[in-house]
């Protein structure tokens, strides 16, 4: 379990001070995955930072495992920091070492034989996947292989916890969701708690429990995953669920749009929804109820544990004029609803 209670941080620059971390108390619970999401300047790095004392709060408490890091002996510190493993969004591997060293260094201070070394790190490199790649230079290695070796560094010393500063936010998607998947399997194989940070709500829902969303030096909100985005309650978070759902009109039906003030019997809606088990059958029931015919154009579902959100587009066809009873009938069903322009009418 890792608390911070009422934790403060500020940065004087050129006379000035920066608030970076405003009385921030949160529970990390054990075994969990907890995301940190926020804009830039949030203070999430300053956050994750404080977790291991690589930065040292003005005030509060930072309590890993029942002790206070902040008044901590020395032994005990050391002690309790080489349970936390950390990655980094620019790996920060050694360039003049190999992956195998890379990995062996933090484990040659622990004073283990050479074929200790050896076995150890080659079991490292097999949970990360990059065994092959064990006399190989990091220059060598794409984004994601020298993200897998700094996570081997990491686990390297049996920590109870990893801190992820933006670890996946220098990588392209696919690579993202790979590292993800892997963070995923070692949180479960290892029973290692995660604490990540991340500007992206992609990130959360794929592999978070638990999310705190920071805004100004302050924690604003948190929950679990399911709880934060079945009821968002901040402006903040609001916009970073629906940013996670954006999608774009195709370019095919973009070119069809009608001018502002034309009107056909073809209009397409964007849809939002949050937590519609049975969104489909409305729309069915919408097409009986009011003879109009529905096609979906384009989709993005996802879900947070089992609450599930989404956005499409869905172009409806009215036979009779009853645009305004089907726009009340989906507000009523709780979709949030845009209405984006008609396209022309195929007679
Ligand atoms: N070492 C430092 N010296 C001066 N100011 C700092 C320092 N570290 C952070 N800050 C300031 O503290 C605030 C919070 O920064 P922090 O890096 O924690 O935010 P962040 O949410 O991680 O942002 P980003 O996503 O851009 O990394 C910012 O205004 C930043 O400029």
């Amino acid at each position: 379990m890792i608390e911070l209670k009422n934790i403060s941080k500020k940065f004087t620059v050129k006379n000035q001070s920066i608030v970076a971390l405003n009385q921030i108390s949160l529970s990390i619970k054990s075994g969990k995955i907890f995301g940190i999401i926020g804009k830039s300047g949030a203070g999430k790095s300053t956050l994750i930072r404080s977790i291991n004392l690589l930065e040292i709060p003005d005030s509060g408490e930072v309590v890993v495992n029942g002790v206070n890091l902040l008044s901590a002996s020395q032994a005990e510190l050391t002690l309790q920091r080489r349970k936390m493993g950390m990655i980094f969004q620019h790996f920060n591997l050694l360039s003049s070492r190999t992956v195998f060293e890379n990995v062996a260094f933090p484990i040659e201070l622990m004073g283990l034989s050479k074929a200790e070394i050896k076995q150890k790190v080659h079991s490292l490199l097999e949970i990360v996947g990059i065994l092959d790649k064990a006399d190989q230079y990091p220059s060598n290695l794409s984004g994601g292989q020298k993200q897998r070796v700094a996570i081997a560094r990491a686990l390297a010393n049996d920590p109870k916890v990893l801190l992820c500063d933006e670890a996946t936010s220098a990588l392209d998607p696919s690579t993202t969701k790979a590292i993800l998947k892997l963070l995923k399997e070692i949180n479960e194989r290892l029973k290692i708690t995660i604490v990540l940070i991340t500007h992206e709500m992609d990130v959360i829902t794929s592999i978070c429990d638990e999310v705190a969303v920071m805004k100004q030096g302050e924690v604003v909100e948190h929950g679990t995953v399911e709880e934060i985005f079945t009821n968002p309650k901040q402006e903040i978070t609001k916009k970073f669920i629906k940013k996670s759902l954006d999608i774009d009109l195709p370019t095919f039906y973009q070119k069809q749009i009608l001018p502002v003030d034309a009107t056909s019997n073809r209009l397409i809606y964007k849809l939002y929804f949050s937590n519609i088990a049975s969104y489909s059958a409305i729309i069915l029931s919408m097409q009986n109820n009011f003879n109009v015919n529905t096609q979906v154009i384009s989709s993005k579902i996802e879900y947070a544990g089992a609450v599930n959100f989404g956005t499409f587009f869905l172009e409806v066809q009215f036979n009779e004029n009853n645009e305004a009873a089907v726009a009340h009938f989906l507000k009523s069903n709780h979709f949030v609803i845009e209405k984006v322009g008609y396209v022309r009418s195929n007679n």
